[in-house]
């Protein structure tokens, strides 16, 4: 049975997401995001499950961050979970007595309307967690109101939900993907994702048109494409990129190959199945036997035999 280290503590959005991606994995919470990824790096626990984006503001961004500088981890799995917000407090407590509002930044974000409409007066504080809030929330001489967290969180915390379905939209989702330390990767299935980190050689005119050259030229669709800052000065940023297909597809290994030949610095991420089964759309010339084909025949050539 492995063990999976998450953004805890019991509760959270991650906790869920550990729970169907692996139902029967011993589970270790975690204080935050890098908390979860070092026990994976560290062998405290075999693996960890931590938010990489939403579909409403994007990118966890400590996660990136993490996945480019910290020792490296490979990502096996993803989900896809739709997520809700309650309004949690102690017994008693009613919305307009609201002063001081705790919960994870990602939840402030997607439930931005409400809090305005409903909470114009709250300060709303920043926690490691949704569950972290509710729990914090449970204590009796906490400096907070009411946390905005899973139902499930306040009913483990012994809190009362306020209002549910608090989110801007009803269908907002987080991708949430598990990690281990670099092994065997899972097989290809025909409907895989592929994410890497790429890093600049030196900072030219057409740097990003080339890197996109790499993906374009062979029929690789991108998914998601980020730049975040490398430390280095404003200006200075380094790529996420996540793509179909998997680094066994010929395609994608030409791809890669071809950016780190062309970059500083390619960190792989990872091939792993994609959450929403979808197949990529395989362009003319790009199949496995087309690669191949065009392997033997160039062969051919150089052997002096066409
Ligand atoms: O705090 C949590 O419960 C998490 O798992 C992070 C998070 C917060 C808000 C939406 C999705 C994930």
């Amino acid at each position: 049975m492995p063990r999976l280290a998450y953004l805890g503590p019991e509760g959270t959005f991650t906790e869920e997401a550990l729970r169907l991606l692996d139902p029967t994995a011993e589970r270790l919470p975690c204080a935050t995001v890098s908390a979860a990824l070092n026990a994976a790096r560290s062998g405290d626990a075999d693996g960890a499950v931590v938010p990489l984006e939403n579909s409403i503001e994007g990118a966890i961004t400590t996660t990136l961050d993490e996945f480019a500088w910290g020792e490296p981890l490979l990502i096996n799995a993803e989900l896809l979970l739709p997520v809700q917000f309650s309004l949690l407090a102690r017994p008693g407590t009613e919305i307009p007595h609201i002063k001081r509002v705790y919960t994870h930044p990602a939840a402030i974000t997607q439930c931005r309307a409400y809090i305005s409409r409903e909470l114009p007066d709250a300060v709303v504080v920043a926690a490691p967690s949704t569950a972290a809030a509710a729990q914090e929330v449970s204590l009796p001489g906490s400096p907070y109101d009411a946390a905005i967290a899973a139902r499930i969180a306040g009913e483990h915390y012994g809190l009362v939900e306020l209002a549910g379905h608090i989110g801007d939209r009803s269908d907002t989702v987080t991708r949430f993907v598990k990690v281990s330390r670099p092994g065997p990767l899972p097989e290809a299935t025909g409907s895989d994702r592929t994410t890497l980190v790429v890093f600049l050689a030196d900072d030219h005119p057409g740097a990003l048109l080339e890197m996109l050259t790499e993906f374009s030229v062979r029929g690789v669709n991108l998914t998601r494409i980020e730049s975040r800052p490398t430390g280095d000065g404003i200006g200075r940023y380094f790529f996420h990129f996540d793509f179909e297909g998997h680094v066994a597809d010929a395609r994608v290994g030409e791809a890669i190959a071809g950016l780190h030949r062309i970059c500083g610095e390619v960190r792989f991420l990872g091939s792993y199945p994609r959450a929403d089964g979808v197949a990529p759309q395989i362009k003319r010339g790009t199949s496995d036997p087309e690669f191949a084909e065009a392997g033997d025949w160039l062969a051919k050539v150089r052997a002096g035999q066409v």
